[in-house]
């Protein structure tokens, strides 16, 4: 390959990147709806979007109809688009001063867009989700608004996760774990109460799951170690130095979905457990492969490799409760 045509690729793969809202873009984007989607970090959208369709599934009660894609797809209108959405860019709006030191090339550190901007598109994203949950209540014929109560929940959540006085990402164990338990739990009580309805062992399982959705939250954190030190972030790497904090990453990953897949045995479920089983052995793989010998390096190649497997493995469990009948 020539100089130019890997400068070309280099080229349309950070373009890409500001597109998705990775770590990486390109920066000097012009256009304001190319910057707004940016800030809206799409990339974030897939975990809540998928989040939906365990819930679906641990419903027991999805079928394929008309009505029913409809519905799920407004549901994961408002948890991926809309709320993520919301969530991602009310982050970077209190995040000014950390990316300026980690992403300098961010949409509002590098000033591609201004404050009111940015504040308008906070507000039309959260009264959007708001508004569509009430109006996917109605549709459902639920009596009590879930949908809605879900939604203002997240967005609370969402705020005390990124603004003082709480800001709760400060925190290692706390933000990965309300990181984790908003990226698994959230959007499955969500897709699960839209088709049938939310029980408390579905709300302790799914808790319990995000407990390997914190391990996931925290391998995002070794990108930022620098920034995190500086400006006195307590996230795991910076706690407890890179080497144990991957080691309680990975062990936080395969623990809690292999508590899961007993929990799947004790409901009889055996053949969905031992397929979430398999699935874990493809996870320590990569573990072993990348992320344990070089997570500062390998972070971003571990998610891409092991996460299609855990994200399959929610789907399992998803399909796995339904079946049961939980
Ligand atoms: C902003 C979030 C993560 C980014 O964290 P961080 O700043 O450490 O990373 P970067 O350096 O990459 O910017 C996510 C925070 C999630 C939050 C606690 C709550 C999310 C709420 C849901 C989106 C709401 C979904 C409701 C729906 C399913 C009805």
């Amino acid at each position: 390959m020539t100089n130019r045509e890997t400068k070309t690729e280099e080229n349309s793969t950070a373009k890409t990147r500001q597109i998705l809202g990775m770590k990486g873009a390109a920066s000097g984007e012009t256009n304001i709806w190319k910057i707004r989607l940016q800030l809206m970090k799409p990339i974030t959208w897939i975990p809540l979007i998928w989040g939906v369709v365990c819930g679906a599934a641990s419903s027991g009660n999805y079928s394929w109809n008309l009505e029913n894609v409809l519905q799920s797809a407004t549901c994961m209108l408002i948890a991926g688009p809309l709320m993520a959405g919301y969530t991602q860019t009310l982050n970077d709006f209190y995040d000014k001063e950390i990316d300026a030191i980690n992403e300098p090339y961010r949409p509002i550190p590098s000033g591609a867009i201004s404050i009111p901007q940015v504040v308008t598109q906070i507000l039309v994203l959260l009264l959007s989700g708001v508004g569509i949950s009430y109006i996917l209540d109605l549709w459902a014929g639920h009596d009590f608004p879930m949908i809605t109560i879900l939604c203002l929940f997240g967005a609370f959540l969402a705020y005390i996760y990124s603004a003082p006085p709480l800001k709760l990402k400060q925190n290692g164990w706390l933000g990965n774990y309300a990181l984790g338990s908003s990226y698994i739990a959230l959007p499955w009580w969500t897709g699960h109460a839209l088709f049938g309805e939310l029980n408390l062992t579905i709300v302790i399982l799914t808790l319990f799951y995000s407990f390997a959705g914190l391990g996931i939250a925290v391998v995002n954190d070794f990108k930022s170690v620098e920034g995190d030190e500086k400006l006195g972030l307590k996230s795991l790497p910076v706690m407890f130095g890179i080497g144990t904090a991957a080691w309680i990453c990975v062990l936080m990953i395969d623990i809690f979905q292999a508590g899961v897949a007993a929990y799947l045995i004790s409901i009889q479920e055996n053949l969905y457990a031992v397929i979430l089983l398999l699935m874990v052995i493809p996870q320590i793989t990569f573990q072993d492969m990348y992320f344990l010998r070089n997570p500062l390096e390998n972070d971003v190649k571990y998610q891409a490799s092991a996460q299609p497997f855990l994200v399959l493995g929610m789907l399992i469990t998803g399909l796995a409760l339904g079946h049961a009948g939980v």
